[in-house]
């Protein structure tokens, strides 16, 4: 018997004028577990993202998650979206369950009412990512670590399958790394799907089921110990062997 898929691209092209983006690229992610998305600066991990939840069309080849096309995958609410910090206005004034509901919007009226049910889900998902005691805090109040689980328990309440993660780990300490981690695993272990974009390849073996190297094709793919070999880790990032721990944020994302 096969795993479910949960992403499925197959030959995705991706152009931007004269770059070359994503050439090609086929993949396939197994639902219910954690991939890292590995690869350099401006390898294609941003592109993909918006390639898996439908904010840019590809020239060629196609896209589905858990069988829909990311439009269907999108109105259904299945995909679960942690940006960037920098892509956030942190200084918009509101509260932690405020951003938690957001992800209710989908299943609400016009009128934007929540109700029990509503507030049920946006509870739990606060429980599931240990955000209880900050539900009322505003989202400018928080640490990096949290911020990121608050996007995570948005993806929650909506009722989302596939999360995708965009650098959770950039500038947040080592506790809040483990908090984040922790909460990964548990989603993974409700059935979620995970697909974590991260330039710590030393923190990989740690988080992730499967890694994926992108240097605008995908170069490998499997368990991280056969993923983040020196051969391979030469084609996708130009390192030498050993060089992997030593890479932490230095220009390798
Ligand atoms: N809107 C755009 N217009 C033109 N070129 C773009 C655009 N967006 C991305 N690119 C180029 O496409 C390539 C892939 O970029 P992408 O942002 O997907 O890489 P990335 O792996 O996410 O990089 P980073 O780790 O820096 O976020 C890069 O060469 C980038 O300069």
């Amino acid at each position: 018997m096969t795993a479910e898929t949960a992403v499925e691209l197959d030959g995705v092209t991706v152009r931007y004028g004269d770059v070359l983006a994503l050439d090609a690229v086929t993949l396939r992610l197994a639902a219910g577990r954690v991939h890292a998305l590995l690869g350099t600066n401006g390898s294609g991990k941003s592109t993909l993202f918006k390639a898996v939840t439908g904010m840019l069309a590809p020239q060629r080849g196609s896209v589905l998650l858990y069988g829909h096309s990311p439009d269907a995958a999108r109105k259904r609410g299945l995909v679960g979206y942690v940006p960037q910090s920098e892509q956030v206005d942190w200084e918009f004034p509101v509260r932690v369950a405020d951003v938690v509901m957001m992800g209710r919007y989908g299943h609400m009226g016009f009128t934007r009412r929540p109700r029990a049910a509503d507030r049920a889900a946006v509870d739990a998902a606060l429980e599931r990512t240990g955000l209880t005691e900050l539900a009322g805090r505003q989202i400018g109040a928080l640490s990096g670590g949290q911020r990121k689980r608050v996007f995570v328990a948005r993806g929650i309440a909506q009722g989302a399958r596939l999360f995708l993660l965009d650098e959770p780990f950039a500038g947040v300490d080592k506790g809040s790394e483990a908090t984040i981690i922790e909460v990964l695993r548990a989603m993974r272990d409700d059935g979620h799907t995970l697909l974590v974009s991260t330039h710590d390849l030393a923190g990989v073996p740690a988080f992730s089921d499967d890694a994926v190297l992108l240097q605008h094709r995908v170069v490998a793919q499997g368990p991280p110990e056969e993923v983040l070999t020196p051969d391979l880790l030469l084609d996708a990032f130009g390192l030498r062997a050993g060089d992997a721990a030593g890479a932490r944020g230095e220009g390798v994302r």
